[in-house]
């Protein structure tokens, strides 16, 4: 568990010629009790990793289909210390490496020490925290770093050139590349530019580099993935499972396959 772990799965995926696929997942959409059923249906549909969304009130990063799925995790009444237990239940069971995305708000509510501890008994992986700066990141890293927990820093298309080259020194885990400006959620086209973009952050990290917000065709995860080591989808995911129609998740993951 941990770091390293995270950081196996993923060589072992490359290593076998394919792509990284890592679907996002609202915890508690569609009641807590299903979580690890979720688990269990993109771990057998082939995924990577998992990053679970933790639902919190104002997810400013958010396109309408993940704060919806927040808002209905929020009315299932469903909390960070509930995800916590349910993870701690089922850890023996699960066969891929779990990512948690919070936002920080939660996390200070909880206590950086006591939730880094509890994740780690949890077997949480990594973490993604897409609203504390590097100049603030301190405030959690080592408290990360004590459990061995990878703390995965995101760059965007607008970074400045030297808060790129930072955050893809700094990352653990993977580099999260940001391909869109605005909010999760599906978009039609990609933007041209994003090849070079992804090139270029290629060169700047030693760990996996993986395109995430607005993919959610296997077209586009062939296309970016191409340009990197793979990709991440949230908000087709999300939707997928929502609507109970899981075929697009399974045509996108072997979209990542070699
Ligand atoms: O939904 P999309 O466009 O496929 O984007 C991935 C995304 O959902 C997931 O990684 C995520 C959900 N909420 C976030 C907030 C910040 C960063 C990343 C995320």
């Amino acid at each position: 568990m941990g770091k390293a772990y995270l950081d196996q799965a993923f060589q072992n995926v490359l290593t076998n010629g394919d792509k990284i696929f890592v679907p996002y997942i609202m915890a508690g959409d569609g009641g807590l009790d299903q979580l690890p059923k979720q688990i269990k249906l993109l771990e057998d549909a082939g995924a990577s990793a998992i990053e679970l969304g933790i639902p919190f009130s104002d997810p400013v990063a958010d396109g309408p289909t993940i704060q919806e799925a927040g808002i209905r995790a929020l009315e299932e009444g469903v909390g960070l210390n509930d995800i916590l237990d349910v993870l701690i239940k089922t850890k023996d069971d699960r066969k891929i490496p779990v990512i948690l995305m919070t936002y920080i708000n939660p996390i200070y509510r909880f206590g950086v020490k006591p939730f880094s501890a509890k994740c780690s008994e949890a077997g949480v992986d990594g973490l993604i925290i897409p609203d504390i700066p590097l100049e603030e990141e301190s405030l959690v890293a080592d408290a990360l770093a004590e459990q061995d927990i990878a703390l995965i820093r995101l760059v965007a298309l607008t970074s400045p050139k030297d808060r790129q080259i930072e955050s893809a020194k700094r990352t653990e885990g993977f580099l999260y590349a940001v391909t869109v400006t605005g909010t999760t959620g599906e978009r039609k086209d990609i933007k041209e530019n994003v090849s070079t973009y992804l090139d270029a952050l290629k060169e700047m990290s030693d760990c996996p580099v993986l395109a995430g917000f607005g993919v959610s065709t296997p077209d586009q995860v062939k296309q970016l993935s191409k340009a990197c080591d793979g990709v991440v989808v949230g908000s087709k995911i999300v939707k997928s499972l929502h609507e109970n129609d899981h075929q697009p998740i399974y045509s996108m993951i072997q979209a990542a396959k070699n």
